[in-house]
């Protein structure tokens, strides 16, 4: 047990597996009742404030994105006590406009992965959240000036379509994609955004533009997506330092009481067992 607390979470995606940015770090293991989160959680300061980051996929890349367990991940950061969670992700771009090293800070998803556990609430326990806006206002418009600000070449808004994966699309599917309107493609924003509504914690994305799907004639290699990535690193860290410092730590959007209203189980067959399994999301609202 331990009783580290952050106020932002870093998810790092491919090519980012560590939180290098921060001073006098350590590194903590959690167990949440979802199982273990994707790899021990770095914890460490930003000025005044306590910042953790966690490798989506696990340093090494170890763990592929049907197989990620989110809801662990998520657990983990809510246990911590994190209100904002800046998410960082690989992306296909389905717009000739948006070319690789390109930054988008989308503000919708669109689903198209099959069979992920998508909530932390079952076995006796319904909610339903509102899902409309799935990204944090208020955080994605900072995250958006502050790049901006910064010179790099930042689109604000944008549909992230998330496939299954862990294969690349077809050109039929691509093609698809790109007549529906979707700006760039992933595979990994579901659940991480679901969940995180679910726990009441603010999420945005820096997603960055790796390569053009394959709409646009070249095939997708795994060398130039890691590669970009990597190329997109510096920036990326950039735009995190100063969000890290400026972001306010109040939460005054949707996020912050996305629960209220949303259990829909009556509270007296709500069991003991499920109020403390899942305490530090509805201890709020079952007193
Ligand atoms: C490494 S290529 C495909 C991989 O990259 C993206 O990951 P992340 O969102 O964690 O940066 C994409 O979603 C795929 O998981
Ligand atoms: N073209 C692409 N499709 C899906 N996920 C990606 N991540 C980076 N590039 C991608």
């Amino acid at each position: 047990m331990n009783n580290e607390k952050a106020d932002i979470a870093i998810i790092g995606g491919s090519g980012i597996y560590d939180g290098n940015m921060l001073d006098r770090v350590r590194e903590i293991d959690i167990d949440t009742p979802f199982g273990k989160p994707s790899d021990s959680i770095t914890i460490g300061e930003h000025g005044e404030r306590t910042i953790c980051f966690l490798p989506r996929h696990g340093k090494g890349h170890r763990i592929s994105p049907s197989e990620l367990n989110s809801r662990a991940n998520i657990f983990a950061l809510k246990k911590l006590g994190v209100k904002r969670i800046i998410a960082v992700s690989a992306v296909g771009s389905l717009k000739e406009e948006l070319a690789p090293l390109d930054i988008v800070i989308p503000d919708q998803i669109y689903d198209r992965t099959r069979s992920r556990p998508s909530t932390f609430f079952e076995d006796g326990i319904v909610t339903h959240i509102g899902f409309a806006d799935p990204f944090c206002p208020e955080m994605s418009d900072a995250i958006t000036e502050i790049a901006d600000s910064k010179g790099y070449s930042v689109n604000k808004g944008g549909t992230y379509v998330c496939m299954e994966g862990p294969q690349f699309s077809t050109r039929a599917e691509s093609r698809v994609y790109k007549a529906l309107g979707f700006d760039i493609i992933g595979m990994t924003a579901i659940p991480e955004a679901k969940l995180a509504r679910e726990a009441e914690i603010c999420y945005s994305m820096i997603a960055t533009v790796t390569d053009y799907d394959v709409w646009h004639e070249e095939d997708v290699s795994i060398e130039t997506v890691i590669a970009n990535a990597m190329k997109n690193e510096e920036a990326v860290k950039a735009i995190l330092m100063d969000a890290l410092d400026r972001i306010s730590l109040e939460q005054n959007c949707i996020c912050k009481n996305a629960l209220a209203g949303a259990i829909t189980t009556a509270p007296e067959m709500i069991s003991h067992e499920t109020r403390r399994r899942l305490e530090p999301l509805i201890g709020k609202y079952l007193e």
